[in-house]
């Protein structure tokens, strides 16, 4: 899918699944026999943790394999564990965001290189 074709601003769509994965918490009253995210969130952080370094790995061997469309559902499945992560630490896609606008144009090598001194 290119930009173009897009269906909202992607930062849209980030702050609304996050605003879904909220209701999920066990404190906002998240259905574990209804919603995966709220029997995720449930379970606590070493369900989502090792789902994230699952996903991670099931994204490196769709690489590997070169299949664009594996690659996108791969990330897309990262992603979301991530945002889940996110959400139990009581952070926001608008956090990590914020981040990378930060670092928008600063380059990965002035910035390693700025970390040492
Ligand atoms: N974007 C996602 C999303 N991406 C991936 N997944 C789920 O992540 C799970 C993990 O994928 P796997 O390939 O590892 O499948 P699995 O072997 O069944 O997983 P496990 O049982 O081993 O944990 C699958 O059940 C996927 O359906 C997602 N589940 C939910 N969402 C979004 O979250 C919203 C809330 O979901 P619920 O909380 O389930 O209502 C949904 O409306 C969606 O927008």
């Amino acid at each position: 899918m290119t930009q173009a074709n897009l269906p909202a601003p992607a930062a849209d769509i980030l702050a609304r699944l996050a605003d879904v994965l909220e209701t999920r918490r066990p404190q906002a009253g998240g259905d574990s026999q209804t919603s995966y995210t709220a029997k995720l969130l449930a379970r606590g952080p070493d369900a989502f943790l090792k789902k994230i370094g699952e996903e991670a790995t099931e994204l490196v061997m769709a690489a590997k394999d070169g299949v664009p469309e594996r690659i996108v559902s791969e990330t897309a499945d990262l992603w979301f564990h991530c945002l889940v992560a996110l959400t139990h630490y009581g952070l926001r896609p608008e956090d990590v965001l914020a981040e990378l606008a930060r670092r928008e144009g600063m380059s990965g090598l002035e910035e390693k290189a700025a970390r040492k001194q």
